[in-house]
């Protein structure tokens, strides 16, 4: 399969949704809540979510989708709901023919909540899911540091479509990355990429704000000749990530190099560029599961540009379970060449613990 149609309507409705957070971040008002486990959750992610279930639903209306918001918090909050459907109703592609691609704007404020909790799919091992993560270090988004808008196809359990919009990322591949990397980035002109891949078909990036799509240039991983020299990314919140696990991983691996601390899937598609070189991702909690949007772009985007993925024990990312990634605990991403050594080393780090 070339999934061609599925990769352009992956990548303009992630390039329309990144131009509504976009108006989000420059708004006063960015109707923050808090969810059940204290994760912040703004206009932004609910309506990036409805624009992009929306333009799925209209060119594949069979395929489910699994979503990270949901709508019952809306439902009985006309303000809010008012103030997420005014967004979403303003927000289209300057290019009309790529805006026809979506299926047009979204009809109506009830058709907006219906399209939101079209993400409750349960996910599993068989057929057509959508894995969408409207607005991915939400956190992130709202300090000004990185995020990413993330949408992934998988069939039967395996992802073939990976597309991650990142506004505050630089559009020029070889930028190196250091520690103001993920602080501090606003989308102001000159800012934004749209990383995509389709399994089997390599993977690229393209200026995300243009009117349709820019054309795109193939992207890999860099070559690690010396590993003492290899750029790390790791999560900013230290509830999400182990950084003293990570600390001693790069100081056993000798990397004297400060991490990178970027927030969302900004880090797979900055290692994937070649912009940074490995993302270490190790587990703080003994019961959270790792949620499916938030890697199933960035697992096939790295693997495509010649990265290898797993978890800390060695084993592939499994996206066939359902919602979360039960089966995994942590992530390892680095360049096939040297994935095997860190690995070695993330292994002889947690079985000291
Ligand atoms: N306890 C715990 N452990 C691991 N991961 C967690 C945890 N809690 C939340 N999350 C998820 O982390 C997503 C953001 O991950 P990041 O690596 O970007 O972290 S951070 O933004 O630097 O905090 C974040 O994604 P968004 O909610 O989309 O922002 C969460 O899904
Ligand atoms: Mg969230
Ligand atoms: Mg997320
Ligand atoms: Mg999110």
């Amino acid at each position: 399969m070339s999934y061609s149609k599925e990769l352009k309507v992956a990548q303009l409705a992630v390039q329309r949704a990144s131009i509504l957070t976009k108006k989000v971040f420059h708004e006063k008002a960015k109707g923050t809540l808090s969810k059940d486990d204290k994760s912040p959750v703004t206009i932004g992610d609910f309506g990036a979510q409805a624009l992009i279930i929306a333009a799925i639903k209209k060119n594949f209306p069979d395929d489910q989708v699994v979503g990270e918001e949901e709508a019952s918090s809306l439902r009985d909050d006309v303000k809010l709901r008012d103030q997420i459907w005014g967004l979403v109703d303003g927000t289209r592609l300057s290019d009309a023919e790529a805006e026809k691609v979506l299926g047009g704007p979204i009809e109506s404020v009830e058709a907006m909540l219906d399209a939101i909790d079209a993400g409750n799919s349960a996910g599993g091992a068989k057929g057509r899911i959508w894995a969408l993560d409207p607005i991915d270090g939400t956190k992130g988004f709202l300090r000004g540091g990185q995020y990413a808008v993330c949408l992934a196809l998988m069939v039967d359990g395996d992802v073939k479509v990976g597309v991650l919009g990142c506004p505050n990322l630089p559009i020029d591949d070889a930028a190196p990355l250091d520690a103001t990397s993920g602080v501090d980035q606003t989308d102001a002109e000159g800012k934004g990429v749209l990383f995509s891949a389709v399994y089997g078909q390599g993977a690229t990036s393209r200026p995300l704000s243009v009117a349709g799509l820019a054309k795109g240039q193939s992207i890999h991983m860099k070559e690690v000749k010396d590993i003492t020299q290899a750029t790390f990314c790791e999560s900013v919140e230290a509830g999400h990530s182990s950084h003293g696990d990570q600390h001693a991983i790069a100081t056993k691996l000798n990397i004297s190099k400060p991490s990178v601390r970027m927030d969302s899937q900004a880090k797979y598609g900055s290692i994937a560029r070649g912009a940074g070189d490995i993302y270490l991702r190790l587990p703080v909690s003994a019961t959270y599961q790792e949620k499916i949007w938030d890697h199933a772009s960035g697992d096939l985007i790295v693997r495509e540009a010649g990265g290898e993925v797993t978890d800390s024990l060695g084993k592939r990312l499994d996206f066939s379970i359902g919602r979360t990634l039960s089966a995994n605990k942590g992530v390892v991403a680095a360049p096939k060449a040297v994935h095997s050594t860190v690995l070695e080393v993330v292994k002889e780090v947690l079985s000291k613990k």
